[in-house]
């Protein structure tokens, strides 16, 4: 994790293949869904990924983690350091060996792993959000950003009809839909953790979104589970999925082996929105999952999708 100051010279450091293996551990142990994802692709961007994935988790860990009470602006910026010299191919950590290897494979932009270390800040100092489009901001910085990441790894479909009509034309590269994804993700999240962040005083969901449904801050404190309530999730739902159905449709621009993993982890976490309706909406009391029979149910349906669509 976050080394502040030095501690351990560069020759420390350990060898790319094992810091690979290092990230690969990270994702298996945090991120089930998105690991059965990345073991969908090939090796070399399932690698990848894992070191982006162990760079976001650390990120996240520095507001969200056991030693979060220490982190403070000055932790935060340290941390951008430490990303530009690892993007300049000085690694300072043993996930960052990984990171580097793969910006140097994947070349991509810095701008999302520094929107998403804005992200995280928000959460030093907010537990509030007043309308959707400041939740949006949020949800595009923490998990959006994700999506601009893997896309760099993932590949933009160069086209390949071979029509004359068709010979100067850019690759459509689907970053909106890439994003989308990520803020689909970020919803679910939210809306799965509801009672969890309410433990600790964070309330995600808008403000304005409760009140036009006449509930309050006490209410979803106290896990008041009635019908406004139930209305309230309803309506959150329902946008999280046209997200989810705005993604769908930037996954055929991708390079095709991309497609069944992106499909498969696009699937299972939009699977949770379904537990909570079958938890009747109860996400005070009970923690909504994918139950292992529908994940692997849903693999062929992904699998069928990544053919035809
Ligand atoms: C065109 C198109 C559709 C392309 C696909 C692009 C794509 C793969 C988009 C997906 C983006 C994605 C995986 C977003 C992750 C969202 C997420 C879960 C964010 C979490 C934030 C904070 O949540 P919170 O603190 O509430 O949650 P915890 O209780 O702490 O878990 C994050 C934790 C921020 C950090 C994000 C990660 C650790 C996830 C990073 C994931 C990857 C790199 C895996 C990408 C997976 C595949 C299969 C490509
Ligand atoms: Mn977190």
């Amino acid at each position: 994790m976050l080394q502040i100051s030095r501690t351990k010279p560069k020759s420390n450091l350990i060898p790319v293949t094992e810091a690979y293996n290092y990230c690969r551990t990270i994702t298996a142990e945090y991120a089930k869904t998105f690991y059965l994802g990345t073991l969908l692709m090939p090796k070399e961007k399932r690698k990848a990924i894992w070191a982006i994935y162990a760079w976001c988790r650390n990120t996240d860990e520095l507001v969200d983690g056991a030693k979060a009470q220490y982190t403070t602006e000055d932790t935060l910026a340290e941390w951008e350091r430490q990303l530009e010299s690892t993007f300049a191919g000085l690694p300072s950590e043993d996930a960052d060996v990984a990171l580097a290897d793969t910006v140097k494979r994947y070349p991509m932009d810095i701008q999302p792993f520094r929107d998403m270390i804005a992200g995280q800040q928000m959460d030093l100092y907010r537990n509030r959000y007043q309308t959707f489009e400041e939740l949006k901001l949020y949800c595009y910085r923490v998990a959006g950003t994700v999506g601009l990441m893997s896309n760099a790894v993932l590949g933009i479909n160069q086209g390949n009809s071979g029509v004359p009509w068709e010979k100067n034309t850019q690759p459509y590269n689907p970053e909106k839909e890439a994003v989308a994804l990520g803020i689909a993700m970020q919803l679910t999240n939210i809306l799965r953790d509801v009672g969890e962040d309410a433990t600790r005083g964070r309330i995600y969901l808008p403000l304005d979104d409760l009140a036009a449904f006449d509930y309050t801050e006490k209410d979803l404190l106290a896990g008041v589970n009635d019908d406004r309530w139930k209305a309230i999730m309803r309506f959150q739902i329902k946008r999280a999925r046209a997200y989810y159905q705005q993604a769908e449709k930037g996954i055929s621009y991708l390079i095709r082996d991309s497609h069944l993993p992106v499909w498969t982890s696009l699937m299972l976490y939009q699977g949770i929105l379904d537990a909570i309706e079958h938890n009747n909406y109860d996400v005070f009391n009970k923690r909504a999952f994918v139950k292992k029979p529908i994940k692997i149910a849903s693999l062929p349906i992904a699998w069928l999708r990544a053919q035809v669509l």
